[in-house]
């Protein structure tokens, strides 16, 4: 076992059989969570007038390490959507990205867009468990999925009534995307080497499906990055460590923003 993609499926996998045991399907589906209405998560990025920011909250990251231990998930959702974020991602991840049980719980009391379970989904019961936690829509890592494994656990979600956002990062992940998903998001981060690059949105966009809805996910840490991206048909932008390592990542979010309205307004002036 040598990367840090296939560590994090092997915990995930033992975490599954654990959880399957002590809170069977049934059992999730009585939950509170699992019977709140469903935010959809394309309309949010289609009618966003900010960019269509998804901001995650997030405390450490294997490529970072500890990031914002502290944080608060309710007043970090809170404040991103202050700032205009069109939705939140939210790791749940305990192992690696330092998440808590309650965090997409605290965050869809707080705020009312749309909330990704972000995840290493590989398995059926983890997609009825983002439903029962009250997310809106889950992310399928082809990386960590075969094409049948992509399709059946896209299928399973949309009978959940949960978006997907199918990410990649190169060109065999591409060959694997379902027609079930409904947002694609390229990677700019190599999950094996944690190298950022955001010429892999820019590469990879003209191999995708015409008409699916793109984002652009990863090391994204400059205005001007989401002003280039949208040239070429990307309408979201995942966006974590940037503003979560800021001592107030709300306000990192609407300064971030603010200074992508002047810099597309300076753009569309001087093509005029
Ligand atoms: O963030 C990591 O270090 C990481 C390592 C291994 C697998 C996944 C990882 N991140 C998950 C993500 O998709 C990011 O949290 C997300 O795209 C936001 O990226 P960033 O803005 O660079 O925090």
């Amino acid at each position: 076992m040598d990367n840090i993609l296939d560590r994090i499926v092997a915990h995930k996998r033992l975490e599954i059989d654990r959880r399957a045991e002590q809170f069977p399907v049934e059992a999730l589906m009585d939950s509170a969570g699992y019977a709140h209405p469903r935010r959809s998560l394309c309309r949010a990025i289609e009618e966003s007038k900010d960019f269509g920011i998804i901001a995650e909250f997030k405390r450490k990251s294997p490529s970072q390490q500890d990031i914002n231990l502290e944080a608060d998930p309710a007043a970090v959702a809170k404040g991103y959507v202050e700032a205009g974020a069109a939705a939140i991602s939210c790791l749940t991840d305990v192992q690696f990205f330092g998440a808590k049980p309650d965090d997409i719980d605290k965050v869809r009391a707080a705020v009312s867009v749309p909330i990704i379970r972000k995840d290493f989904i590989i398995d059926r019961y983890q997609v009825h468990e983002a439903r029962a936690m009250g997310a809106d829509a889950i992310l399928l890592i082809a990386a960590c999925l075969s094409p049948a494994q992509l399709n059946e656990l896209a299928e399973e979600a949309e009978e959940l009534g949960l978006q997907v956002i199918c990410e990649v990062h190169n060109e065999d992940e591409v060959a694997k995307i379902s027609p079930s998903v409904d947002i694609i998001g390229i990677n700019n981060r190599d999950l094996t080497t944690f190298k950022v690059d955001i010429t892999t949105s820019l590469e990879l966009e003209p191999m995708l499906p015409p008409g699916i809805l793109r984002i652009s996910e990863s090391g994204i840490e400059d205005p001007q990055t989401i002003v280039k991206l949208r040239r070429e048909k990307f309408k979201g932008f995942l966006i974590g460590t940037y503003f979560m390592r800021q001592p107030d990542p709300g306000l990192a979010c609407a300064e971030f923003i603010r200074k992508t309205h002047t810099i597309e307004a300076t753009y569309k002036d001087a093509i005029a």
